[in-house]
């Protein structure tokens, strides 16, 4: 059987176990549209076991009344009873079907979305941490396995023990002593079925978590295909990805062996009663106790006993390993944003775009060395600050903290004299627009692209945002101009390009402060100067946080940050610093103190 949960090297981690009572705790809210439902399902639950009790009271007429006695006057009475029932049974399906698929898909609506608004809310610092494929596999695959617990679980408990009871009442009055002989072996039942769950949840959590792997491998080798191919990691991926599928193989097939073992230790079980009851009721039909009517009536309505029987049993296996999803669903609940609203937000609408920092130092979470140590600056309203420094200085980080992606260990990141903490997370990042290292075009049209920074926003609106961004040439010549659709991640578009694109959104956007990171990397030279005019124009009466290495961008700068290793070791305008920083100017030299317009930056 397969090991509960991955190791420290496994690709994704088994979630932590919740009790049942606690699972349907915690899904039971998101039953709240169905639950007048649950009345109407309740209702034709009883009248199911009814209908279907009818019918072998039926058979036993036809045997007793009819083909015992060799009278045939019963018989089309009879025939159109059978028909009646049938028909009946076939309404109760139908609308016990519609209902139930209603309440099931209603709860799964309201979960998924539940789960949806929960994990976008959550901070950077969770989707740094985690396998992406592993949450989408949790907001697919186990959202669904979850609802098992709410429909076939209440739905199907309060079914079986209604048949239980409807069908122990008419056995009871058929023969009570037959009754009770054949229930003997109920408590056979329950224990097989709490050895199996058991198992079954073992093996269920294991499948779950294989499931969740296999979805991170695919995400991340067909996210980076470029890389792997060009890599030739296509044979190393396939392994990885292998071993998990062959885990999953082996945990379905271990459920698929306990399943089988089950079902037919479930019938010797039942095979067991229904000869104890064969033999006392043969004796009894000796004895003229019992008619052969209602011997054999017996037997069906035991056959159909043993039914809710075994499904009531059975049930603890659907839940076990329902509630091996319902876990990893639960441990994506519980995970909270690191990064919390104030209770009292404030929302002070458009800022004058004042930012200061103040002696801020922060450390990653599980990092070993902080990333930023006693960082403080201010920039005034239209300002560009540059932030430049080697790889891994801390400037990203800096951008981090002033879109409030984290906050800082030690003193206050401000906006307007806010301190960040005060204003609502909606209100701050209202006020800012981003161009980020590595750029980010959706998937959608080159309208839909310049349209994110601003839903809403008219048509003369975004051809000028184009136009400033110096877009608009690129984009008439492209088949359906503003309605191309540019591809997964603007595959379709040249870097050059894509950042024009991603320059008209922040344009559409008009948000007084701009965090500008690295906005030329990845653009040859030619490409890097033709997005610094539009950039200016982005820039121009905005208050601009600006990571460049690029020497043409950080000339622009009102003032310039040297950061080394989280620490802020220089400050002042490009001149002054080659004349003070050693580490600025060797920052620099390679490229000459004087560096022309030309010349770009060493890159990270
Ligand atoms: N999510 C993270 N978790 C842990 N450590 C991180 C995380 N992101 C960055 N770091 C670490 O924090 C430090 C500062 O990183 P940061 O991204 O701010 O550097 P940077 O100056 O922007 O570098 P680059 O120029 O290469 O982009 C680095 O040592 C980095 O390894």
């Amino acid at each position: 059987m397969p090991r509960a949960s991955g190791g420290a090297d496994a690709v994704v981690e088994a979630a932590p176990p919740v009790a049942l009572r606690e699972v349907f705790r915690r899904f039971w809210p998101y039953t709240r549209g169905g639950r007048p439902w649950f009345v109407v399902i309740l209702g034709l639950v009883v009248l199911g076991p009814v209908v279907d009790a009818a019918e072998v009271w039926l058979f036993k007429i036809l045997i007793d009344d009819v083909l015992i006695p060799r009278d045939l006057h019963l018989l089309l009475p009879i025939a159109l009873a059978y028909l009646g029932l049938t028909l009946a049974a076939g309404v109760l399906d139908f609308a016990d079907d519609v209902t139930s698929t209603w309440v099931g898909e209603r709860f799964l609506l309201a979960l998924r979305s539940a789960l949806f608004r929960h994990v976008e809310g959550l901070s950077l610092g969770f989707f740094e941490r985690r396998r992406l494929g592993d949450v989408l596999a949790r907001m697919t695959g186990d959202v669904d396995a979850v609802e098992t617990f709410l429909l076939s679980g209440i739905v199907n408990a309060l079914a079986q023990v209604v048949r239980l009871g409807v069908f122990l009442g008419v056995l009871c009055y058929l023969s009570w002593h037959l009754t009770l002989l054949a229930v003997v072996i109920a408590p056979m039942f329950w224990c097989t079925a709490r050895w199996f769950s058991r198992r079954v949840k073992v093996v269920a959590r294991e499948r779950r978590r294989r499931s969740g792997a296999i979805s991170a491998i695919t995400e991340e080798t067909l996210g980076n295909i470029a890389l792997v191919q060009a890599y030739n990691r296509q044979r190393w991926e396939h392994g990885r990805f292998e071993r998990e599928n062959l885990g999953r193989f082996r945990a379905v097939m271990a459920s698929a062996r306990l399943g089988a073992v089950y079902a037919t230790v479930v019938e010797l079980i039942e095979l067991l009663g229904a000869l104890l009851v064969l033999g006392l009721g043969t004796w009894e039909l000796i004895r003229g106790q019992l008619t052969l009517g209602g011997l054999l009536v017996f037997l069906t309505l035991l056959s159909r006993l043993y039914g809710p029987l075994r499904g009531l049993s059975g049930l603890s296996n659907t839940f076990s390993s329902a509630s091996a999803s319902a876990e990893r669903i639960i441990e994506l609940l519980d995970q909270r944003p690191q990064v919390r609203q104030s209770a009292t937000p404030r929302a002070p609408g458009r800022c004058r775009g004042e930012i200061a920092f103040d002696d801020v130092s922060f450390r990653y979470p599980g990092a070993t060395a902080p990333a930023l140590t006693g960082v403080s600056f201010r920039v005034a309203p239209g300002e560009t600050l540059a932030l430049v420094g080697a790889s891994g200085a801390g400037k990203t980080t800096v951008a981090k903290l002033l879109l409030r992606f984290y906050d800082p260990d030690d003193g206050t990141v401000r906006l307007d004299g806010h301190d960040l903490r005060d204003l609502g997370l909606d209100a701050l990042r209202d006020n800012v627009a981003v161009l980020l290292q590595e750029t980010v075009v959706l998937h959608g049209t080159v309208r839909d692209n310049i349209v994110y920074g601003r839903p809403g926003v008219g048509e003369a609106e975004i051809v000028a945002a184009a136009r400033r961004a110096d877009a608009d040439g690129f984009i008439s010549r492209l088949p359906d101009g503003y309605d191309t659709v540019v591809g997964q991640r603007g595959r379709l578009l040249s870097g050059g390009q894509q950042q024009r694109l991603a320059i008209a959104r922040a344009m559409v956007r008009d948000a007084p402060l701009l965090v500008l990171d690295e906005p030329t990397t990845g653009l040859d030279a030619q490409s890097g100067r033709r997005i610094l005019q539009p950039l200016r124009r982005l820039m121009d009466g905005r208050t601009t946080i600006l990571i460049s290495h690029d020497l043409l961008t950080v000339r622009d700068a009102t003032r310039i940050l040297l950061l080394e290793h989280g620490r802020v070791t220089a400050r002042g305008t490009h001149r002054q610093l080659l004349a003070r920083s050693a580490a600025y100017a060797r920052l620099y030299r390679p490229y000459g103190a004087a560096a022309g317009p030309q010349v770009g930056g060493p890159s990270s």
